[in-house]
């Protein structure tokens, strides 16, 4: 566990950049920081690896101070991922990602190994461990930093906004594949973030931060959409989190209707389209989704269909069932 107790920053020039943080970041699990331009996220986060130091307050890691050892050895053993992934211009990716166990001094052939298997594990072409940094895309770039940073298998990992410099398919991509690995790995992951969205997509826990460096709240996303603490939560969040929250509510119990007459189905069972009001045209089928599932995905599935019928299948793509919105709306109630 990380834990900040009334920790301030005060930059040199008088800006109280955070103020008074106290919360607990749980061990194994990624804790966002998330709030508007300036709200001290990037302070908060650096002050960790004191790349920043703090002026007041305290904290620790795992019950120990942080200023009990120095901050270079404290560094070494937080892994660290920054926007534009901050690669070495003039090494190639491997020896980008092998650079602390390097410092570390660990055996050639252990470092070349433990550097491509990290590169194959966040998603990268081996083919391009030789390459430089610009030879790569923006996103290539950001797995590498991932890599980097895991290289000498830190037990805490820094990320300062990963994925802002990155266009939104590709961001998608790193954020899934991120959730992916820290199945395996159960990393203490603190990520900066400006998007409510990733945040809420990404975080075990979500402390939200207002301008000031002041904390709004630190609650489960699930929690936050359903009981933002105040007003600016509450903005922040957005106008549809009640529709949002859906992603967290997950029935196993929905009850689906037979398939109609009008689901076409292809030879396997697989839903295909639908055949309306007698017409030649097969309309879209709309999205589908399967048991145990989001409510939100549910819903997604009614309200994309051109039947107004969702469309439940199973692991094997075969139709299984559907829902209206009725249904969806009965399994809302508390
Ligand atoms: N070296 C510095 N000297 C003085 N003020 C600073 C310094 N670095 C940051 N600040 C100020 O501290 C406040 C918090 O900055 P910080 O970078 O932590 O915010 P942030 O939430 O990460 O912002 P952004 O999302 O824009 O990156 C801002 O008002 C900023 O201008």
């Amino acid at each position: 566990m990380i834990e900040f107790e009334d920790v301030t920053k005060r930059y040199p020039d008088g800006t109280v950049a955070v103020d008074n943080l106290s919360l607990r970041i749980p061990s194994g699990q990624i804790t966002v920081f998330v709030g508007p331009s300036g709200c001290g996220k990037t302070t908060s986060l650096r002050m960790i690896n004191r790349t920043i130091e703090r002026t007041g307050g305290r904290i620790s890691i795992d019950g120990e101070d942080i200023n009990s050892k120095d901050a270079v050895t404290l560094r070494r053993g937080i892994g660290y991922v920054i926007q534009h992934a901050g690669l070495f211009p003039h090494k190639t990716v491997v020896d980008n990602v092998a650079t602390v166990p390097k410092l570390l001094g660990w055996d050639k052939r252990k470092t070349r190994a433990t550097a491509m298997e990290l590169l194959e594990r966040v998603g990268l072409d081996l083919k391009l461990a030789e390459r430089y940094p610009a030879q790569l895309s923006g996103g290539q770039q950001q797995r590498v930093g991932v890599a980097r940073a895991l290289a000498a298998d830190p037990a805490v990992m820094l990320m300062d906004e990963p994925f802002s410099a990155v266009d939104p398919i590709v961001r998608n991509q790193l954020q899934e594949e991120l959730l992916r690995l820290q199945r395996d790995i159960g990393k203490t992951i603190v990520f900066v973030t400006h998007d409510i969205d990733e945040a809420i997509k990404l975080g075990d826990n979500v402390a939200v931060l207002r301008t000031g460096g002041k904390l709004a709240q630190f609650a489960p996303p699930a929690e936050l959409l359903a009981n933002p603490a105040d007003d600016f939560v509450r903005g922040f969040v957005g106008q549809d989190r009640g529709y949002r929250a859906l992603t967290f509510v997950h029935p196993d119990d929905l009850p689906l209707k037979p398939l109609p007459s009008d689901l076409i189905l292809d030879d396997g069972g697989a839903p295909v389209g639908w055949r309306i009001d007698t017409a030649d045209e097969i309309q879209p089928l709309g999205s589908v989704f399967t048991r145990g599932d989001s409510l939100r995905a549910a819903l997604d599935a009614v309200l994309t269909s051109p039947s107004g019928l969702g469309v439940c299948v199973d692991a094997d793509s075969r139709a299984v069932g559907v829902v209206d919105q009725a249904i969806v709306a009965e399994a809302l109630r508390p």
